[in-house]
């Protein structure tokens, strides 16, 4: 038979669980990183025969300056196994504005190649174990094919990929909306006055630009593309990539990541592009950020400006989940490590040495940037002098301010404060042969930068917020003998890995900066070591390698387990099939739901949702002649489930059930109900003073008493507070007010139908005095999942290795006899069955509903159900999973199907 529910149990016990798969990942790892540093000892003739393809892999830049791709190769088959792993690398596309060199130009096809600055080149320089390309922008304008052609090919052997933007998106693109929107954005300083941009220059006219340049980095991505690579897309300059590469192919292995801070939703939802480009990012499969607070901002943001669900797993959208999660970046450590040794650094550190001989050295290292509070260091570096005259001659601070943006209005403002600010301080404090400040505008090698790292006493890290921060990670690694003391931002992300070696400071607090200045170089020998070993310990360890792979290996599971999940995606309903056994049948029973189903789609983008929404969903014109025609059919019964489709089918003959199937009419009759007459009540006000109470203090929530029921409605309240509330309001109830009661409760977007199915069935069939058994069961809708179980409730007997959690929830009263494929439903009529108590809940809907759940039974013996397995047609509508055994896209094809029945009479 068909039908999902069996896939998935025969795949229950075999399914290692994600953590399962990266565990098992991670030693396999281990194993082929033992196995190359065993390699490594063994002679060369060995290891060519070992590993040939080790020798003849392409460098990808040599020691000097760049880094070698050397070691074992990984690659996953569709069910996440490992294959041979020695065998090929995997193929990685690392997509990110900045490729790690800049072009120079020389002559019309000559160019030089330079080192870019930042972490994020520094972070991925240290990823080896792929077979990477790097596509990207190399930070010049090249206009012409020749010069275009040159570069390219300069770049191929640095196994980079040009993407060539031209002057103006990069004005508006890198300039505009990335540097000067997104970036302050990201960054807590908040976006610029409209009115200070040109028109020319408008949000509207950068986020254009923005998205053209995403969609020309696609175009190069896709031109490179081979089935099977893993497109890893970085940072802020690239949040539309995902969307345009999925678009493109679904089946592309996308990741992102985020080098920057994700900032709390209440910042990002003052974006004007808010949500597209939320929307963007989730395209990807897997969503990476540096820190748990920032991939939990996120998935707040995801809820509270999308609407959409946020699980531990990550964000679920119409069944397509993207996985986020934390992966703090870190550096090649082995690299800054060993260039202490060689005898270019070794010289620089002599030279520095004699240079500030007998004074303590304390360090800056960073871009000219606003976030890195390079202004608020200075100033508690002046009150540090303030305020300790005896170190005035004694300390020296140098500060690396590299130039960065620099076509930034806001960069450059900020390049002449920091000079104005440091010109003052060394007039006040300096003397005719020293200075207490040495500012250097520009960058150093990486030789230069290792020497000034090993040699000083303090580095000073006051970023105001920082993404991650490597050169604190840098300055770390190249202390191992020195133990030279860290000073950390609280606000840099390096905080939540080095603050317990560190001393963290919050920048904004100068006396805080500056006191902890003097507690640094005062700090005793063995504080020192001990602070500097738990910091080196964490920086050798989580090592840029160790980023890399551990991200591209969750996204190769997280494909894996999308692989498994859409396997529980139903085939196409068979409509002939359905059809044909619809006209050989004599008493048919159809189950429709309403919205989604026999209405237009909704837009569910964004906010409307969480506004009040006067909008009531109507019949589709199309489908209105065929429903007529099968509710005049007297073999055909017709029943829709909706809280909504009061006023829609006044003028049908069919049954509508409302209010969690409390409310039953046919459509030309009156509302009744399928509960007893003699309830109990009695709980109904102590429940209303509760609700009434939650009510005043969750603000847009609405309380509603029904006839038999009360409902407490928080979907226009906020998300989160709504849901703490009715978890308070339900704990409060059930220990009190209705702790004896026979209730349901019952919770969700949409009053719930399926548990009142059997109530349902029972009515009819006594209502319409039918004689014959229901044969033939077609039940269709876009039921929210813990709504399904309707679909099973007809179901045959589910085989007996299927566990409690998926069977159908068969109600005490209905006795189902199973006799092979085919499924009988005995009801008793009229006597009253013992009272139910029923209280589980679960909190993941937008209203409370209290219902009395006494049930109506039926008289022994009368059968009204007698259907065979292959007469039976559950089918969800436009869902991506379901319980059900078929699926139809749209309510288009709801439209198709229900012509062909009405025409099969
Ligand atoms: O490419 P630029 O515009 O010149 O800027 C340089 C880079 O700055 C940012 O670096 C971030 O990434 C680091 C590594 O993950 C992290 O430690 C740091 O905190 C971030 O600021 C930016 O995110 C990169 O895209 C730039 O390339
Ligand atoms: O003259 C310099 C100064 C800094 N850096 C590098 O720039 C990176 C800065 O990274 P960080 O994460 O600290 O901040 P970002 O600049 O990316 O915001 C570090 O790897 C430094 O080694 C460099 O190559 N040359």
């Amino acid at each position: 038979m068909p039908g999902n529910l069996y896939n998935i149990c025969s795949n229950l016990p075999a399914t290692p669980t994600r953590l399962e798969r990266l565990l098992r990942d991670r030693e396999l790892r281990k194993y082929s990183k033992c196995l190359n540093d065993c390699e490594a000892e063994l002679p060369s003739s060995t290891q060519d025969c070992f590993s040939p393809d080790l020798e003849s892999s392409t460098c990808w830049f040599n020691d000097e300056e760049l880094l070698e791709p050397v070691s074992a190769s990984r690659s996953l088959n569709d069910d996440g196994e490992r294959l041979d792993f020695r065998a090929s690398k995997q193929r990685l596309l690392v997509v990110a504005n900045r490729l790690p060199v800049s072009a120079v130009r020389h002559g019309e096809d000559s160019w030089q190649l330079e080192m870019s600055v930042g972490g994020l080149v520094t972070a991925l320089l240290g990823v080896k174990e792929f077979d990477t390309r790097w596509i990207g922008w190399a930070g010049v304008n090249v206009p012409d094919e020749i010069g275009q052609k040159a570069l390219a090919k300069a770049l191929d052997e640095k196994r980079c990929i040009p993407v060539f933007l031209d002057e103006e998106v990069v004005h508006q693109y890198y300039n505009g909306y990335c540097n000067n929107i997104l970036w302050p954005l990201f960054h807590y300083i908040g976006l610029p006055q409209e009115d200070r941009l040109a028109t020319t220059r408008s949000f509207q006219s950068q986020f254009d630009a923005y998205k053209k340049a995403n969609q020309l980095f696609a175009d190069v991505v896709n031109e490179h593309y081979e089935e099977g690579d893993v497109v890893w897309c970085h940072d802020y300059h690239l949040m539309f990539l995902p969307k345009c590469l999925k678009e493109r192919n679904s089946k592309m292995k996308v990741g992102w990541f985020l080098h920057t801070p994700f900032p709390s939703s209440e910042i990002h939802r003052m974006l004007p592009s808010r949500l597209e480009l939320l929307r963007s990012v989730l395209a990807a499969d897997l969503v990476g950020f540096h820190t748990y607070d920032y991939a939990r901002h996120f998935v707040s943001a995801c809820t509270r400006i999308l609407g959409l669900e946020g699980t531990p797993e990550g964000v679920e959208d119409q069944g397509k989940l993207t996985r986020i999660a934390a992966f703090p970046v870190g550096i090649d450590s082995e690299r800054f490590i060993k260039a202490l040794e060689l005898p270019e650094v070794q010289d620089h550190m002599k030279v520095l040495k004699q240079r500030f001989a007998g004074r303590k050295v304390m360090l800056g290292v960073d871009r000219l940037d606003m976030i890195k509070g390079i202004p608020q260091k200075i100033l508690a570096f002046e009150k540090f002098l303030e305020e300790n005259p005896n170190w005035r001659n004694k300390v020296v601070l140098l500060q690396i301010a590299v130039p960065t943006r620099t076509d930034v209005p806001e960069y450059q403002k900020l390049t002449s404060q920091v000079h104005e600010i440091v010109g003052r301080i060394n007039g006040r404090f300096g003397s005719l042969t020293a200075v207490p400040i040495h500012h250097l505008d520009r960058s150093l090698d990486f030789h230069e930068l290792c020497a000034l790292y090993a040699v000083t006493d303090v580095a000073l890290v006051t970023s105001l917020r920082d993404g991650m921060n490597l050169v604190s990670y840098e300055y770390v690694a190249c202390q191992e003998s020195k133990k030279g003391v860290l000073i950390l931002s609280e606000f840099a992300g390096a905080a939540q890995s080095l603050g317990a070696g560190a001393i963290l400071v919050n920048p904004w607090n100068v006396t805080e900066v500056a006191s902890s200045i003097g507690y640094a170089l005062n700090m005793p020998a063995d504080e020192r070591e001990k602070r500097h070993h738990h910091n080196f310990k964490h920086v050798i360890s989580h090592t840029a390698q160790e980023w890399a792979a551990t991200f591209v290996s969750e996204l190769n599971v997280t494909i894996v387990e999308a692989q498994l999940r859409t396997r529980q995606i139903p085939p196409p309903l068979p409509i002939e099939v359905a059809v044909d056994r619809y006209s050989c049948s004599n008493n048919r029973l159809l189950i429709l739901g309403f919205n989604a189903t026999l209405t237009e789609p909704v837009d569910t983008l964004g906010r409307k949702d969480s506004q009040i929404n006067e909008w009531e969903p109507k019949l589709r014109p199309d489908l209105q002649e065929p429903l007529r025609k099968l509710c005049d059919d007297p073999k055909t019964t017709v029943l829709i489930l909706s809280g909504s489709a009061r006023n829609n089918f006044s003028d049908y003959n069919l049954w509508l059930a409302a209010e969690n199937g409390m409310f039953l009419r046919v459509t030309t009759g009156d509302w009744m109900t399928t509960m007893p007459e003699n309830l109990s009540m009695e709980w109904v006000d102590s429940v209303k003073n509760v609700f009434e109470y939650f009510t005043d203090r969750t603000p847009r929530s609405q309380f509603e008493v029904r006839e038999t029921s009360l409902i407490w409605n928080y979907k226009y309240s906020d998300v989160e507070f709504g849901r703490l509330q009715a978890r308070d309001l339900l704990q409060h109830l059930w220990t009190g007010p209705i702790s004896n009661a026979s209730l349901d409760v019952v919770q969700g977007r949409r009053s719930v139908e399926g548990a009142a199915i059997d109530r349902i069935l029972g009515e009819i069939v006594h209502n319409k005095g039918m004689k014959e058994p229901i044969d033939y069961v077609l039940c269709i809708g876009h039921f929210l999942t813990k709504d399904e179980d309707i679909y099973t409730f007809f179901e045959p007997e589910l085989p007996s290795e299927v566990p409690a959690s998926v069977r159908p929830q068969v109600p005490t009263q209905v006795r189902t006899s199973t006799a092979g494929s085919r499924a009988a439903l005995l009801l008793k009529q009229n006597s009253m069955s013992a009272v139910e108590q029923n209280k589980s809940y679960s909190i993941d809907g937008d209203t409370l509903h209290l219902m009395v759940t006494d049930r109506i039974s039926f008289q022994e013996g009368s059968s009204v159900l007698d259907l065979q397995a292959n007469d039976y047609f559950s089918c969800s509508v436009a869902r991506k999973r379901s319980n059900s055994r078929y699926r139809l896209q749209s309510s288009d094809e709801v439209v198709t199907l229900l012509r062909e029945l009405a025409d099969h009479r």
